[in-house]
């Protein structure tokens, strides 16, 4: 390690404003070197103490994984070295089956884990939700039912040992879970966020709260849009899970499968063995990819 540098984790990051702590459990308010700019919360980085409580992020550690959205005009890291991302849906308001898929087929680029956490279980609508929901738990996504008002504890064995971030929409009741599987996360957001945005409005922030010694959990805002324009046809496709035996068996090897004849995935969904509102949603996220394309390159 070069000299005067310590290691450490991003727990916080809100704009271009980070909180590191160090391995004592220190706490540093930290900038990035120069324009430096794409750290993320829950990455593993190297800091220039610059005083007692500051300091300067000098280098990023390398990634395990990382979580990304982006829209037209750029990438938005959600959160490095996460082990799994947890989707917080809820029957009330009625939630984007959109952001599900959109939110499960980051996590399969990134090469993590997913779980859908239906919330407000309460809510005598829930059945319904949960009936949308019944097609991603046949694709072996786990199905979550709590009530984040009564009781956390079903999620609990799917946070165990690993690194979690939650996604979801405005709404869902994500803040509500935080709290309750982290007692007192409220106050130290709220203290995070007046020492890190000092009154200016940023739109992009996450915050990781240690769950015991080897879970974490990190929160990210709510979300109305998941854009995947970073994601080619091809890399969204192998997303979809249930989509991987039929890819390599259409007629022409570039095949989208969005019209093609002979496309192995389009029959599928015809004769029923793949979901049609799957392909439908793959369907989306490829000519929204085109249409941007077409449009940069135009
Ligand atoms: N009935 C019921 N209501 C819940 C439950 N969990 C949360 N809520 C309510 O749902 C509303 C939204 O909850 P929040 O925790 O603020 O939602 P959020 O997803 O964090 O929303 P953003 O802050 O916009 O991201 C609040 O009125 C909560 O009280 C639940 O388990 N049951
Ligand atoms: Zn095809």
């Amino acid at each position: 390690m070069a000299q005067g540098l310590l290691p450490g984790r991003v727990v916080a990051a809100h704009g271009k404003r980070y909180q590191v702590e160090l391995a004592d459990g220190r706490i540093l308010g930290c900038v990035t070197r120069g324009k430096k700019t794409g750290v993320a919360c829950g990455d593993r980085v190297q800091v220039r103490p610059t005083g007692s409580a500051q300091g300067v992020i000098e280098s990023v550690g390398p990634r395990e994984s990382l979580l990304y959205r982006s829209d037209p005009y750029r990438q938005k890291v959600l959160a490095a070295n996460v082990t799994q991302v947890i989707v917080v849906v809820a029957a009330v308001p009625s939630f984007y089956e959109e952001l599900v898929n959109r939110a499960l087929v980051a996590a399969e680029a990134a090469h993590l884990r997913s779980v859908i956490v239906l919330n407000k279980a309460d809510l005598s609508e829930t059945a319904q939700a949960q009936a949308r929901l019944a097609l991603y738990h046949q694709l072996g996504y786990p199905l979550v039912k709590l009530s984040a008002t009564r009781d956390v504890s079903p999620l609990h064995p799917h946070l165990a040992r690993q690194v979690s971030v939650l996604v979801g929409q405005s709404g869902m009741g994500k803040s509500t879970l935080v709290n309750a599987l982290v007692p007192g996360a409220h106050a130290a957001t709220r203290e995070i966020s007046q020492a890190l945005d000092s009154g200016r409005h940023t739109t992009t922030h996450a915050t990781l709260y240690h769950l015991d010694g080897e879970s974490d959990l990190i929160d990210s805002p709510g979300l109305q849009e998941f854009g995947l324009y970073h994601l080619s046809p091809e890399e969204v496709a192998q997303a979809f899970v249930e989509f991987r035996p039929y890819l390599g068996r259409c007629r022409f090897h570039n095949c989208r499968h969005l019209v093609e004849p002979g496309c192995a995935i389009l029959e599928a969904a015809e004769n029923g063995t793949l979901s049609p509102r799957r392909l439908t949603a793959y369907q989306a996220i490829v000519r929204e990819h085109l249409d941007w394309q077409a449009r940069r390159y135009a």
